[in-house]
């Protein structure tokens, strides 16, 4: 049997891969009708300050103080958000550097559908934080 052939039966066999959120549960938030669009879905800019604080928070952790968002290097919309959705944002470290930290958010829905429930990743992005002495100015990240 060729490499290929193998390879194909193996495929065959096996199940599809079900994606799970990455990173750590930041923070959880309903998405309440105040933050809706008049289209019925809820705006970009909550979901984006959402997972801002959700890699705040992580960012303060690892940085142990201050920080503040400096970029916003890669962001993603995937599918809508309604109201009444469980908003989850998952933060995972991906980069520390002198001054900076990059931190991956993930949000991710937790959807009530009858008796089911369905979680679904909605947006995701590339959050750089600086770390900041209490006067503003930048500080080196601490090794942990
Ligand atoms: C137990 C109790 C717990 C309490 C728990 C509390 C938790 C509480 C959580 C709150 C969570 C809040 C989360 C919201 C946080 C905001 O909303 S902050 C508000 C919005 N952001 C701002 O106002 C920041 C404004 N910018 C600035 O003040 C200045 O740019 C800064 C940040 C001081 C940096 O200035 P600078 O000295 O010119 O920096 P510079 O040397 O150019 O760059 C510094 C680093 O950033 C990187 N960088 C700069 N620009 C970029 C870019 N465009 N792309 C990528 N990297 C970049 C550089 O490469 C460098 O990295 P390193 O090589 O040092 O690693």
């Amino acid at each position: 049997m060729s490499e290929s052939n193998s390879r194909d039966e193996t495929a065959s066999h096996q199940s599809p891969e079900v994606e799970t959120p990455r990173g750590v549960l930041a923070i959880r938030q309903v998405a309440m009708p105040a933050n809706l669009n008049s289209g019925g879905n809820v705006f970009g800019g909550w979901l984006l300050a959402q997972m801002d604080l959700a890699g705040g928070i992580t960012a303060n952790d690892r940085a142990q103080g201050r920080v503040a968002t400096v970029a916003i290097t890669a962001m993603e919309f995937h599918l809508p958000v309604f109201a009444g959705d469980v908003l989850c944002c998952y933060a995972d470290v991906t980069h520390v550097g002198t001054s900076s930290l990059t931190i991956h958010v993930q949000a991710w829905v937790h959807r009530r559908n009858g008796t089911d429930v369905d979680d679904l990743k909605v947006t995701e992005g590339d959050f750089v934080f600086v770390a900041l002495e209490q006067d503003g100015s930048k500080r080196v990240v601490p090794q942990p």
